[in-house]
């Protein structure tokens, strides 16, 4: 395996590298092998991670064998609709950068606006930085971004955290990787008002929405993980009800299948409770029935659209 620095004599630098090797014993293949098999779809974000993969490896290469090389700005954005796996990607890409040696721990810190700015003058620089402190050897992740800046108000202090973040951002590419992330036209309008966070990132990921085949293998996956399956008739329903919730509001990708799936496992709970007199088996604990899916008030015809938290 290559070492992470580059020796500091010429006579022990590699003359080549098998890159092939590298890609395995640096950890890379796992990781995006795993990030294949766990993650439904996401073709081209998956592609895009490969060729970041292939850049940084490369990039250490030339830097092992005294080649010139420029240390990569890795600051990304992540743009896609709600539950389009960005925070799922954003931790593989942490540990993908850690494997790779760009970053000391590989960690991620999620947070948005309210973490970073305060409500009073003089508590937004300490805030901030206590989140970059935290950050630091990792990937500071922070969502719908664009919340940092508000136009209408001359004097918000989303402004003094923005200053804070670019000149970090700068000062400590060697040590921290910041990916912003939201939705897509917002994003687009944040930086054209901010053309520093622009010039700072070179690494923009789009997520596309699930489509409802997607959806469907991601709720059987979710289920699977949770040691729990659909019977033949369940998958059906569950087919006919995300081709329903797509179309109501507050839809948001995989989460709302997440969230489905938890009603179903209490109204498969309490199913069990009202139907059995005796003992339930492994087979009956551990199967999401149609039922189970078709009382959601998803399929109440003409009833008025429900939020995301509605049991
Ligand atoms: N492709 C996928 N395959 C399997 N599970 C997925 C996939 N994408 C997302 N999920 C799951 O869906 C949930 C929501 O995903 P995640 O939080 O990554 O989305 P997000 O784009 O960051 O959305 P938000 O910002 O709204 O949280 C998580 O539980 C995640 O594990």
């Amino acid at each position: 395996m290559l070492m992470p620095d580059a020796p500091t004599t010429t006579e022990s630098l590699p003359t080549s590298v098998d890159l092939a090797e590298e890609y395995q014993a640096s950890g890379v293949a796992e990781i995006l092998d795993e990030l294949d098999r766990e993650l439904v779809g996401l073709k081209p974000v998956k592609q895009r991670i490969r060729e970041t993969a292939a850049l940084l490896l490369v990039e250490r290469a030339r830097r092992a064998m005294g080649l010139s090389h420029e240390p990569p700005s890795l600051h990304m954005s992540f743009t896609g609709n709600p539950g389009t796996g960005k925070t799922t990607v954003a931790l593989r890409m942490a540990n993908l950068l850690h494997r790779l040696g760009y970053i000391r721990k590989g960690h991620l810190v999620s947070v948005t606006r309210d973490d970073l700015v305060g409500q009073y003058i003089g508590h937004t620089a300490p805030k901030t930085k206590e989140i970059l402190k935290k950050a630091m050897g990792g990937v500071l992740f922070i969502d719908e971004a664009y919340y940092l800046y508000r136009p209408d108000n001359e004097r918000d202090y989303g402004q003094e955290a923005i200053e804070i973040l670019l000149q970090v951002m700068e000062n400590n590419r060697d040590d921290l990787v910041v990916i912003l992330a939201g939705y897509a036209d917002r994003m687009d309008r944040f930086f054209e008002s901010n053309p520093g966070f622009r010039s700072r990132i070179a690494h923009h990921i789009d997520f596309p929405d699930y489509d409802n085949g997607e959806l469907l293998s991601i709720a059987e996956s979710m289920l699977s993980r949770q040691g729990y399956r659909f019977d033949a008739k369940a998958s059906a329903v569950m087919g006919d009800y995300i081709e329903r919730r797509r179309c109501q509001p507050h839809f948001a990708n995989a989460r709302s299948i997440r969230n489905a799936l938890d009603r179903a496992r209490l109204r498969q709970a309490n199913r069990l409770f009202e139907e059995s007199a005796g003992p339930v088996d492994a087979e009956q604990l551990s199967t999401i029935t149609a039922r189970d899916i078709s009382a959601s008030r998803v399929f109440a015809a003409g009833e008025p659209s429900h939020k995301e938290t509605t049991p």
